[in-house]
Order: C-alpha cells, then structure tokens, then sequence
C-alpha cells in the first residue's frame, strides 16, 4: 500500500488516495495501527482521498484513535497541496467534500512553488445542539464548568468539529484536557483549546484534540480560538494564532461570517506499506 505522510506545523497525516484505501478492511484499526509512533509509521490522524459527485474531491479523516472527525484544517491544507501537486484537481482553488460540508481551499503560489494555503472554512456554529452540547442554553458563552476540581470558564464553537475554548493555560492543562474531551456536556466528545491572550491579535494556544491527545497543531481550533476571542472581545477578527508547531492567521469576515485559515503544508516521505506489516498489524488488533 502507498501512503504519503504530510503535515501542517507539525500536526502529521498520513494521506492515502483511494485505489489504496480500498486496501483497507477496517479503517478504525488501521488507523491506530498506523498512527502508533512506536510500532507503526506514526501521525496524529489518516486522510483519505476520495472521489465525489459533489466536489472536487472528498476528504475523510481519522483520527489516531480511530474515531472518526468531521474536519480538519491541517488536513485539508496538505490535502489541497497533495492534490494539486499530482494533478488531481485542475486549479488553485478547489472544492473539497467533508463531514462537516464543503471546504474551499485556495493554493498560494511562489515561483510556481506551494508558498502555502488559504482556506474558506464556512461560517463557524455557536447554536448549542450545533456544537453538540447538552445544555440549555442557545449559545455558550464563557459558561462556568467544574473539571478535576477546578473551575473554569468556556465558550464552545463548531468548525463542523466540536471546540471548548478556555482562556487559561493551566500547568496540568492535558489532564484537564481528557477530561474536558470525555466530560458528558459533550456527547460527541469534544476538542480542548487553551488560550493565553499576547495582545488582541496574537494569541498562544495548546491543544488537547478529541482522539488525538495534545497535538502541535490544530486548524479547526485555531479558527475556534479566534471566534470565541472575537466573541468575548479579546482578539480582533484577524490575529495570529500560536501553536506549539508554528502559527496560522485566522480571519472571521464580517462581510459573509466566514473564516478563513492562512498557513502551510509539507511533504514529508512516501512509503510503501509491505503486505506483511499489514497482516501483524492486523493481527496485532484482532
Ligand atoms: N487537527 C485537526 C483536527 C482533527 C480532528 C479532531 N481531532 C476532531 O476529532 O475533531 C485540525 O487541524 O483541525
């Protein structure tokens, strides 16, 4: 089987095209199979590339624990680039079905080199039964939550994949992280962002993200950042969002609501998956 792996700051996938993936008896193992660092090839999630009657192309991601996401915004750039690198879709500006609806990404050129990507994520969510929350409330905004004993402050927002923003950076933030992901507010569980404020256009985020752990890099949550900054007036509809892998800038359009994610990807290796690393990881799993 060949796969690609990519990533965005540091948030790595392993991008598999479809003639492959129909490889693939069950995605959920091979994807935790797969994602291991130890014992496998290592990546914080699998994209698949697939073709679509709506689209461009369709993307589907799974993340390291096998669960399935509704969108991913480091996935999509690399998705984008390995696309249009390899001919698969015939302009700079394509059209790609997810989960979460349809996603436009616009490639940026340099010399006729991918200098980086510029995504219309859509309009971000904030109804409660959107995000999903079970809280009856239309919005949640800076909502009071008890977790591990301490309080904190939350505003929950859907990128098509759920978001509670926290602005705090607890020390132990990845305990309360998994346990924020896995607290029942969330019935489809949610990703965690952690937010210190730098001034109202920079901001410094950790993240905790919904069956992956911490990651370097979140693109859904950095745009969720921006939204609840925008929402709460600490950040302006433009800023640069810090993650532990580099910085993405992130505009919430006043003209349309939309937002819109500015920031790279890069090819990392090809590999060649040998049939007998598929059948112990195989294995491995049953
Ligand atoms: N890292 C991604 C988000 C991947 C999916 C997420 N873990 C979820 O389950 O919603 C991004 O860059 O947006």
């Amino acid at each position: 089987m060949h796969l690609v792996k990519m990533h965005g700051l540091g948030n790595d996938f392993l991008i598999i095209e479809d003639h492959e993936a129909q490889k693939i008896t069950s995605i959920k193992d091979f994807a935790i199979s797969a994602c291991d660092r130890h014992f496998g090839v290592g990546g914080d999630g699998v994209i698949l590339i697939l073709p679509s009657q709506k689209a461009d192309i369709r993307m589907r991601i799974f993340n390291s624990d096998g669960s399935e996401a509704e969108m991913c915004g480091n996935g999509i750039r690399c998705l984008a680039k390995y696309a249009y690198e390899r001919g698969l879709v015939p302009d700079p500006i394509l059209t790609v079905e997810t989960e979460a609806g349809i996603i436009i990404p616009e490639i940026i050129l340099e010399d006729e080199k991918v200098k980086s990507i510029r995504v219309d994520m859509g309009q971000p969510r904030l109804e409660s039964g959107e995000i999903p929350i079970t809280l009856d409330k239309e919005r949640i905004i800076q909502e009071p939550i008890e977790i591990l004993g301490k309080a904190f402050y939350f505003t929950a927002v859907s990128m098509g994949n759920p978001h509670a923003v926290i602005f705090e950076i607890p020390d132990q933030w990845q305990t309360y992280g998994e346990a924020i992901e896995k607290h029942p507010l969330f019935p489809r569980k949610t990703n965690v962002e952690f937010v210190r404020c730098l001034s109202s256009n920079q901001a410094e985020v950790k993240v905790w993200e919904r069956g992956a752990g911490p990651t370097l890099a979140c693109g859904t949550g950095a745009c969720a950042v921006l939204v609840a900054g925008a929402l709460n007036q600490k950040l302006n509809r433009k800023a640069e969002i810090r993650l532990p892998g580099g910085s993405l800038t992130i505009e919430w359009s006043s003209k349309n609501q939309h937002v819109y994610m500015e920031g790279p990807a890069q090819e990392v290796f090809h590999a060649e998956l040998s049939e007998e690393v598929y059948e112990l990881w195989t294995l491995h799993r049953a």
